[in-house]
C-alpha cells in the first residue's frame, strides 16, 4: 500500500498497489505491520458498510468522544463519494481545518481517519457504498456530530443535498 499524507496531520490517503496478472489483480487493503511502520493504527475491531441509494445523500459529520474515539479506514466500494474530514483536535496545527477526497469504486483509494476527526461524505452517484474498518467497537453514547453547513467549518459540498438524516440537520453550531 502507498501512504499519502494529507494537509491534516495524521490523516492519509491509502492507495492499494495492485498485483496484476492475466486474471486481473490482487491488492492488499489493510495490514497491521504496514500501518504500524507509518505510526498508524492497524488493528481493526469492526467493519461496517453504508449504502446510499440516492446521489446527493449526505451522512455526517460524525465523530466519537473518548474513551471510545474511533480511528477509521474508509473506502468507496460502489459508485463514488466526496469524503470529508475535519480535524477537531484542539492542539492540532490543522484544528478545524477540513480536507476532502473523491473516493470511488474505481480508484479504490481509502482515507485513514484518526481519532479526533469528524467524518462525513456526500454520495456522488446513486447506490454509493462505503466500507469502514474501525479500530474499536461502536458505543452509541459516544457519537457526536457537526452540521454539514456549520459556518465554523470550511466544508464545500459538490452537489445539492438530496437526503440527510434529521439528526444530522439538528446539530447546533460548533463551539470548542
Ligand atoms: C455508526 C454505527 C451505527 N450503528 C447503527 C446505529 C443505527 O441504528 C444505524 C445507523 O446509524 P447512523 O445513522 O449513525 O449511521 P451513519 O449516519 O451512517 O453514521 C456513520 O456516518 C459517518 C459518516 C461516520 O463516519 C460514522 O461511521 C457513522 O457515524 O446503525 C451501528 O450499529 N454501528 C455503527 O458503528
Amino acid at each position: 500500500m502507498r501512504f499519502e499524507e494529507t494537509p491534516l496531520a495524521g490523516a492519509y490517503r491509502v492507495w492499494p498497489e495492485p498485483l496484476s496478472d492475466e486474471r486481473g489483480f490482487f491488492a492488499r487493503t489493510a495490514c497491521t505491520d504496514e500501518f504500524a511502520a507509518h505510526g498508524l493504527v492497524g488493528q481493526f475491531a469492526q467493519s461496517s458498510v453504508s449504502f446510499n441509494a440516492r446521489r446527493g445523500t449526505v451522512r455526517g459529520m460524525h465523530y466519537s468522544v473518548e474513551p471510545h474515539a474511533e480511528t477509521k479506514l474508509v473506502r468507496c466500494t460502489g459508485g463514488a463519494i466526496h469524503d470529508v474530514l475535519v480535524d477537531l483536535r484542539p492542539d492540532s496545527p490543522s484544528y478545524l481545518k477540513s480536507f476532502a477526497a473523491t473516493l470511488t469504486q474505481d480508484n479504490r483509494c481509502a482515507l485513514y481517519i484518526p481519532a479526533g476527526f469528524a467524518h462525513g461524505f456526500q454520495a456522488l452517484t446513486d447506490a454509493a457504498e462505503v466500507l469502514y474498518m474501525i479500530d474499536r467497537t461502536y458505543v452509541p453514547g459516544s457519537a457526536r456530530g457537526l452540521r454539514w453547513n456549520d459556518p465554523a467549518l470550511d466544508v464545500a459540498w459538490p452537489e445539492p443535498v438530496t437526503v440527510i438524516a434529521d439528526r444530522d440537520l439538528a446539530y447546533p453550531d460548533w463551539t470548542a
